[in-house]
C-alpha cells in the first residue's frame, strides 16, 4: 500500500542514533511548494539555518493525505528568525507564539508557522517551560506519539528517530518513550492518543497494554485540562474510526467523569446508536447524546465542555425526543410524524430531525427527509382580514385550524382550498 502511494522513492538507511532516513517525493509533497514556501526555504538556506516540516504534516504525507496545515521546525532561535525576516523585509504576524518559540512569517499571502527546536524543561501537565536547542533528536523526543515525531527536510529526506514510519505502516499508535512520562507532560495527550488511534489503527482494541495502564493511572489529570481543549479532541475522535469502541474504552478506563461525560453513561445505547448511524456521518453529538439519561446530564456536560449552542441544542433535542418522536406503528413508511414535527416547531431545522433518524437507524426515512424541503403554509393573517376577520385572537385560532387541515392534506392544499374551508 505504501509503495502505491509513491512514498518510498529512495531508501537509504543511515545509522545515526538509530535515525532512519529515506526520501519522500509524493505529489502531495510537491504540491506544498508554493511561491511562499520556496521563498521561505531560500531565506533559511541563505542564512544556513535548517528548516524542516514537522509533526502532523509529515504523518499525513506518509499516510497518503495532503496535510491541511504544515508546521515547520528550525534550528534558528526566535530572535534569529526575527532578525532574518526583518532584514529581508518579510512581514511577521501575531507575535503571541513567540514566547513558546513560534514565529509566523507571511510570504506571498501565505502564513508560515516556524518553531524553534526545543526541550520541555518543566511541565505541569498543561503548560511547558521550554529551552531552545539545535538537536533534532531532542525535539522529537518531547513529542507525544512516534507517528507525530518525524521531520521532513524540504529535499524530501525523512528524519525518523523513533520508528514513527514503521508504526504508521503497522497501524500502531505508540507514545515516544515512556507513555507515563508523555502523558504527565500534557494530560490532553490521553485524548490525542484515542483520536490518532481512530485514524491509524485498523481494528478496535489493538492497544498496547502498557499504554492503557498508563492512561488509567493518570486519567485523573484530565480534570485539570480546559473543557474547550477536551472538546476539540473528543469531537475529532468522534468522527474517526472506532469511535464507539474508544468511547467505551473511556468508560472502562474510568475517564468519563473527568471530561464532562456522565459517570453512569448509557454505553450500551451508545453502541447501538453508533451501529445505526455510523454509515451516515453522524454529528459527534448524535452519538454522545446516547450516553445521557436525562437533560440534566446534557447541561452538566455543557458546563464542562462549553460546546456550541447548536451542539447543546442537538443533544437536548435528542434526549427529549428520541423515544416519542418516531415512525408511526400504523404507517411505518411515512415521514409524516417527522415533517409534522418540523412544521409545528417553526424554529426546528430539518438537520436536527435528520440526526434523530440517524440515531434511530431509520435509513429509508432519513434519505427521504434529506430530499424533502419545508413547504410554505400558504395562508397569512392578511388573507383572513381580507375575508372579514377582525379580531387578532380569532385570526390566530383560525390560522391554527387551517394549519391542521393543511397538515392533514400532506401540505398539498393551496390558499384557495384552505380558505374555502372557512365557508359553511
Ligand atoms: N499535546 C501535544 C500536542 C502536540 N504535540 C506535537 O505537536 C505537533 C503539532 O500539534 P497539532 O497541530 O496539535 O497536532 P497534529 O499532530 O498536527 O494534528 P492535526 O492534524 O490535528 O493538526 C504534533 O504532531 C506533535 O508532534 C505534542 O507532542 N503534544
Ligand atoms: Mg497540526
Amino acid at each position: 500500500m505504501w509503495h502505491r502511494l509513491g512514498v518510498c522513492v529512495v531508501r537509504r538507511a543511515v545509522c545515526l542514533r538509530s535515525l532512519y532516513t529515506m526520501r519522500v517525493n509524493t505529489e502531495d509533497f510537491q504540491s506544498l511548494f508554493t511561491d511562499g514556501l520556496k521563498g521561505l526555504a531560500e531565506i533559511f538556506e541563505k542564512h544556513q539555518y535548517e528548516l524542516r516540516m514537522a509533526g502532523g504534516a509529515v504523518r499525513d504525507l506518509l499516510s497518503g493525505t495532503r496535510p491541511t496545515d504544515v508546521d515547520f521546525a528550525t534550528t534558528a532561535t526566535p530572535a534569529e528568525m526575527k532578525h532574518m525576516f526583518q532584514n529581508a523585509g518579510i512581514r511577521m504576524i501575531n507575535n503571541k507564539g513567540e514566547s513558546h518559540g513560534t514565529i509566523t512569517a507571511r510570504l506571498h499571502d501565505e502564513n508560515f508557522e516556524v518553531t524553534t527546536l526545543r526541550i520541555d524543561v518543566l511541565t505541569d501537565g498543561r503548560h511547558a517551560k521550554v529551552e531552545y536547542t539545535t538537536d533534532w533528536h531532542k525535539d522529537a523526543e518531547r513529542r507525544d506519539l512516534t507517528i507525530n515525531s518525524m521531520f521532513l527536510g524540504l529535499d524530501g529526506t525523512l528524519y525518523d528517530y523513533f520508528k514513527g514510519y514503521e508504526d504508521l505502516q503497522n497501524h500502531k499508535v505508540r507514545f515516544v518513550g515512556s507513555a507515563e512520562k508523555r502523558i504527565q507532560e500534557d494530560y490532553l495527550r490521553i485524548l490525542r492518543y484515542f483520536r490518532f488511534y481512530g485514524r491509524v489503527a485498523l481494528k478496535p482494541d489493538d492497544h498496547e497494554p502498557e499504554t492503557l495502564a498508563a492512561i488509567r493511572k493518570h486519567g485523573q489529570g484530565l480534570a485539570s485540562i480546559s473543557g474547550e481543549r477536551i472538546w476539540v479532541e473528543l469531537r475529532k475522535m468522534m468522527v474517526g474510526n472506532h469511535a464507539a469502541h474508544l468511547l467505551e474504552l473511556i468508560y472502562d478506563l474510568e475517564l468519563a467523569q473527568y471530561i464532562g461525560l456522565p459517570p453512569d453513561g448509557n454505553v450500551e445505547e451508545m453502541k447501538r446508536v453508533w451501529q445505526n448511524a455510523k454509515d451516515h456521518s453522524p454529528k459527534p453529538m448524535t452519538i454522545l447524546a446516547a450516553l445521557f439519561r436525562c437533560t440534566e446530564e446534557v447541561e452538566k456536560m455543557d458546563l464542562r465542555l462549553k460546546v456550541s449552542r447548536e451542539e447543546r441544542n442537538l443533544a437536548l433535542f435528542l434526549v427529549k425526543h428520541r423515544r416519542e418522536l418516531c415512525r408511526s406503528k400504523e404507517d411505518p413508511e411515512s415521514l409524516k410524524p417527522f415533517t409534522d414535527f418540523i412544521i409545528d416547531n417553526r424554529d426546528m431545522d430539518t438537520q436536527r430531525v435528520c440526526e434523530l433518524l440517524k440515531y434511530q437507524g431509520e435509513e429509508k426515512l432519513l434519505s427521504e427527509l434529506l430530499r424533502w424541503s419545508i413547504p410554505r403554509f400558504p395562508v397569512g393573517g392578511h388573507d383572513l382580514r381580507k375575508v372579514g376577520f377582525t379580531s387578532g385572537k380569532e385570526i390566530g385560532a383560525t390560522l391554527q385550524t387551517l394549519r391542521d387541515v393543511w397538515k392533514k392534506s400532506h401540505y398539498q392544499m393551496d390558499k384557495e382550498e384552505l380558505l374555502s374551508h372557512l365557508k359553511p
